[in-house]
């Protein structure tokens, strides 16, 4: 939602009357200009540059994040480098802002999540992205299985992973993460496994194999829910994320528990279109 008289979700303070939005990811600063300001794009990068000295490059976000890799489309406003490094609570994350999704609104949020982990839970992150929530599991010493579709995408993670000191907790899996799920799921028994159903070719039950999923869903793709709660042992966590209007969350909740799954904990992690929020799920598997 637009606020009058002045950008949301500002990242680093300060009004800017000209931008409906502004964000920095590492040194470059993402920015929506309002429509009566188009023809003032290069002035406006220019002004932003000269008055924030940690500002390299100004992009215009010119479409809505869309597509499997969730980026938008940009046009540079003034400097020129897209690629960077965002650093965030201690972790660094290198990335190239134009191909790659990032999102810095959720440091927070990870940092939440990381901090829930006992040591030598196996973890499992779909829509890993560059590593923002893996990386911070991993240092908090979870085994983390990560799985992104986009190679670059999975380039930057274990890239990350390295430069963060965890490359040896993250399992990187360059995959489309409801297809991996399923597969999981209904894979068929390795020679050696029992499948504890009398054998013979019969539907084995699913692996449960993780304390913990976390789940930063891309828009409109709550079906990975189903696809990832097979795998998550009893007991076991799921952080899920996802985008509702605020009269449709009563329906969600009742949703989960119709699923098996109890809700802990839920909360709005910031605005993303009128009306629209990011909301937050700790969910509990319960058998
Ligand atoms: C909204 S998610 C969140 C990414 C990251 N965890 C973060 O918070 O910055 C966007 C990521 O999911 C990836 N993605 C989209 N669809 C996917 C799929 N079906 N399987 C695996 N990754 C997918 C995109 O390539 C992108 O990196």
């Amino acid at each position: 939602m637009r606020r009058k008289g002045g950008p949301r979700g500002s990242a680093s303070g300060g009004v800017r009357p000209d931008v409906e939005s502004f964000y920095l990811v590492g040194d470059v600063a993402v920015v929506s200009i309002s429509p009566a300001r188009q023809g003032e794009g290069r002035r406006i990068g220019e002004a932003i540059i000269s008055s924030h000295k940690n500002v390299r490059t100004v992009l215009n976000k010119i479409s809505k994040v869309e597509g499997e890799r969730r980026v938008a489309e940009f046009e540079v406003l003034a400097g020129g480098g897209t690629l960077t490094c965002h650093r965030e609570y201690g972790y660094s994350y290198r990335l190239d802002v134009a191909r790659v999704f990032f999102n810095p609104r959720l440091a927070g949020e990870r940092m939440r999540v990381a901090s829930k982990v006992l040591p030598g839970e196996r973890a499992i992150v779909p829509f890993a992205g560059v590593g923002p929530f893996a990386i911070p599991l991993a240092a908090a010493a979870a085994r983390v299985l990560a799985l992104e579709i986009s190679p670059e995408g999975c380039r930057w993670l274990a890239e990350n992973a390295k430069l963060n000191g965890v490359g040896d907790g993250i399992e990187i899996v360059n995959a489309d993460a409801f297809a991996f799920c399923r597969a999981l799921t209904g894979r068929a028994p390795e020679e050696g496994e029992t499948t504890g159903s009398g054998g013979g070719g019969e539907a084995r039950p699913p692996e449960r194999r993780f304390d913990r999923a976390v789940v930063p869903t891309p828009y409109g793709r709550d079906d990975i829910l189903e696809a990832i709660s097979p795998l998550v042992k009893a007991g076991g966590a799921i952080h899920f994320y996802t985008f509702k209007k605020r009269h449709q969350v009563e329906g969600l909740i009742r949703d989960f528990e119709g699923r098996g799954l109890t809700v802990e904990h839920h909360r709005r992690c910031g605005n993303v279109a009128p009306g629209v929020s990011r909301w937050g799920f700790d969910l509990r598997r319960l058998e």
